[in-house]
């Protein structure tokens, strides 16, 4: 306590002085007042105060509109009310409205340096337990990434685990459940934060130029390699390589991607000498990669190798405490965006959002929330919640027929109809199938439309 910083606040001058003395004598740093006025002044001013004492009656005011003032205000101060002798009344309210200890008075000096003592060490107490707080609710969120559900504390202490090794991670989790999100806040909590986070969508890749893309090429390696291409490998030298959809890699490339993570080594396009570079590799799939393992359609052994840490982002229905959360977090992202005012949602919509089963999880609620914060109109944005659900069950009433389906002639009919449907307007189409612009145009070329 010696060099603490106490304000006195004592009407009566000679008391004042007495006090200050006595205080200053026992290694206190003392600012006196005579008043309420005074002592918030000189406590705004001064933010090494960390002691208040004061006198119940002070004038028009009290000791009490002081100490509601340095509670109501969060100032981190232990109080201690001198009250008048016998007016127990006082010193329960006084306690009550928070301060640490009370003294009767007229009071020896041993039991005022027993009072502040006490109050010191309920401050220090309080200090402490507001920075725990703090911390745990910053727990809440991870980089950019929100939740407080069990289960994405249980994401949270993982990717904290692992940030600072270069371990290979497999984030699993169905679209739209914040797996790139999650790649991006491992990558900015570990050791390669300066160095580059780069992301890449292997299914948005077309097949014949995913190689080059992804391993780079030399020039003349192929037709219209003018120069040297630096692939995605180099371009992460030192960071991170997200590889999202890594399902969708070629067996030719998986092989390759196996080597780098075997040896730590790539070969470009056209290139006849390896080429070692320093890259954390975060791996991401909505489909399920073990099945497809046992399908045949992705090798075993890098399976293993890439999921040397497995982290799966849980769909935003089996966090539906999440949900409240994330709609306070994207209407005032948007609303500042878009300049619009925020505004309150009703209590129906809220129930409404808060019950929906959001099946395209947080993707599609960051969607309905902008286009609320756009266009302000909640019968739009319920609207749009029941049009999806209609959608859902639309696909569900598809039954595929006893003798199977061409699912590469179905898929191409299918665009070629919401071509048509759009009038080759490719923004429309993609929408209407529920495309992002990209996939889309990535299944355009595949079908050689
Ligand atoms: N927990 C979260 N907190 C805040 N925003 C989130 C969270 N999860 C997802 N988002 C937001 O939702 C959108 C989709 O997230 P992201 O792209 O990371 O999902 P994904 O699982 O990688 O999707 P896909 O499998 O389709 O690639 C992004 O705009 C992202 O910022």
């Amino acid at each position: 306590m010696e060099n603490a910083h106490i304000l006195l606040v004592e009407d009566d001058i000679a008391q004042n002085e007495l006090i200050a003395s006595m205080l200053s004598a026992e290694g206190f740093i003392v600012t006196a007042t005579t008043s309420v006025e005074e002592a918030i002044v000189a406590l705004k001013a001064n933010s090494q105060i960390s002691l208040i004492f004061s006198d119940w009656k002070l004038g028009q005011l009290s000791g009490l509109n002081l100490l509601e003032f340095a509670r109501s205000n969060n100032f981190p101060v232990g109080i201690v009310i001198a009250t008048a002798y016998g007016s127990i009344d006082h010193a329960a309210l006084a306690i009550e409205k928070g301060a640490d200890d009370y003294l009767a008075k007229p009071f020896q000096r041993q039991e005022l340096l027993l009072a502040l003592a006490k109050a010191n060490k309920a401050n220090q107490l309080r200090l402490a337990n507001q920075t725990l707080n703090s911390q745990l609710s910053q727990q809440d969120t991870m980089v950019e990434l929100i939740g407080s559900a069990p289960c994405m504390q249980k994401v949270f202490q993982r990717i904290e685990k692992v940030a600072s090794t270069s371990a290979t991670v497999l984030i699993s989790g169905e679209s739209g459940t914040g797996k790139e999100l999650a790649a991006r806040a491992l990558h900015k909590i570990s050791p390669r934060k300066d160095s580059p986070f780069i992301a890449i969508n292997c299914g948005a890749i077309p097949e014949s130029i995913a190689e080059a893309e992804l391993f780079g090429a030399k020039k003349g390696a192929f037709t219209g390699a003018n120069q040297d291409k630096l692939g995605k490998f180099a371009a992460a030298n030192g960071g991170t390589l997200f590889l999202d959809e890594v399902a969708e890699l070629s067996p030719q490339l998986q092989t390759k991607l196996l080597r780098f993570l075997q040896e730590g080594v790539i070969t470009p396009l056209g290139c006849h000498e390896e080429v070692a570079v320093d890259v954390r590799v975060i791996a991401a799939s909505h489909k399920q990669l073990l099945a497809q393992v046992e399908e045949g359609l992705f090798r075993e052994d890098l399976y293993y190798r890439l999921n040397v840490v497995p982290i799966h982002m849980p769909a935003l229905r089996e966090r539906t405490e999440d949900i409240g959360k994330l709609i306070h977090h994207f209407k005032t992202k948007f609303c500042q965006q878009y300049g619009s005012q925020e505004q309150q949602l009703s209590a129906t919509t809220l129930k409404q959002l808060l019950s929906y089963s959001w099946p395209g999880n947080v993707r599609q609620l960051s969607n309905c929330i902008e286009r609320y914060a756009l266009l302000g109109d909640e019968n739009e944005l319920v609207e749009s919640l029941n049009h999806n659900s209609q959608a859902a069950t639309q696909s569900e009433q598809f039954v595929i027929p006893d003798e199977g389906i061409d699912w590469h002639q179905f898929e191409r009919a299918i665009l070629l109809q919401a071509c048509k449907r759009a009038e080759n307007n490719k923004t429309a189409a993609a929408k209407l199938l529920g495309l992002s612009y990209k996939a889309f145009l990535y299944r355009l070329e595949k079908h050689q439309i």
